[in-house]
């Protein structure tokens, strides 16, 4: 039971439906440059899916649609069986504080101290919340981020990469949220943070019952930690599945991609993960 439960005004049960995304015949423009048109994804419950794709291809702005910060031009989104796109202050509001988000280099207010971050979504979904309370659990939440204890009062300044993007976790992860977004937690990470990074998530999602959303390039994480991997290409999810799953689709875009050197040295040893089949959208791009 969350403390959270107990304060006014959102208050909701967990998500026990399937699917907490589905979005469907989404397109997203930026005046005449269209980045998504009829794209589709159902996320599972309690899975970690990871969404790839060439850069530029639209993972990011996928993930800002989702949480309404990106108006579709068409097609609908709902989360948690809530309509994004339609959704009134109030019930945004009620969905918004149920999902978490690290955004591409952590997006921590440099004036506040990691503590004082954690804290902003509090203060922002629960103003009542007495400030003892708002630090302890600010402080309980960068302890589960993987920080020590007293980074919750440096500066971000004077974090190294892999603590900005953990004490981004902490925020993220300041209101118990059932959902979590991050977008590219490893890049620029060494390689032996990054691996602590990807179990942290692993271990996050599996005690606290996340379903989690992760936009990466890297082919590690991928292998490591996702259960299934989305396939951004030609404006729209091309292939959902497992590795081994997308592998069989034979789309020349995935073969490069898990084939080429980087992903044959990622893939060395990795027992594939095996729990859904690959679906393949083989329509064709109505922009072509
Ligand atoms: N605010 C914006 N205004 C105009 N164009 C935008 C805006 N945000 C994104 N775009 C464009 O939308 C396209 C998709 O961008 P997005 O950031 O989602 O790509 P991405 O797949 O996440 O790329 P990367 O892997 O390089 O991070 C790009 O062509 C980008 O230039």
């Amino acid at each position: 039971m969350s403390i959270f439960n107990q304060h006014e005004p959102q208050q909701h049960e967990r998500f026990r439906g399937e699917h907490p995304i589905v979005v469907e015949g989404l397109k997203t423009a930026f005046g005449e440059h269209v980045v998504h048109e009829n794209l589709s994804l159902k996320v599972n419950r309690g899975e970690i899916i990871g969404v790839v794709g060439g850069s530029g291809t639209g993972k990011s702005v996928l993930m800002r649609a989702i949480i309404g910060l990106q108006t579709p031009a068409a097609g609908e989104i709902e989360v948690f069986g809530n309509s994004i796109t339609q959704a009134g202050i109030d019930e945004d509001m009620g969905v918004r504080c149920r999902w978490g988000v690290l955004f591409q280099g952590g997006a921590l207010f440099s004036t506040l101290t990691v503590g004082e971050n954690v804290e902003v979504p509090i203060k922002q979904f629960y103003p009542d919340i007495e400030p003892e309370l708002r630090r302890e659990i600010a402080r309980y939440k960068v302890i589960l981020s993987g920080l020590p204890e007293n980074a919750i009062d440096k500066f971000p300044s004077e974090l190294s990469g892999g603590m900005k993007k953990r004490a981004g976790l902490a925020r993220a992860l300041a209101l118990d949220p059932e959902l979590l977004f991050l977008d590219e937690p490893t890049a620029g990470l060494d390689p032996i943070g990054a691996a602590a990074f990807d179990r942290q998530t692993r271990e996050l999602k599996e005690t606290l019952g996340l379903t989690v959303f992760l936009i990466t390039h890297d082919l590690d994480t991928l292998y490591e930690i996702c259960d299934r991997v989305a396939v951004i290409a030609e404006k729209r999810i091309i292939a959902v599945g497992t590795i081994p799953e997308l592998l069989e689709t034979a789309h020349p875009w995935i073969d490069e991609y898990f084939n080429g050197p980087r992903g044959r040295a990622a893939s060395h040893g990795k027992p594939p993960r095996v729990n859904s089949r690959a679906s393949v959208d083989n329509q064709p791009d109505s922009e072509a």
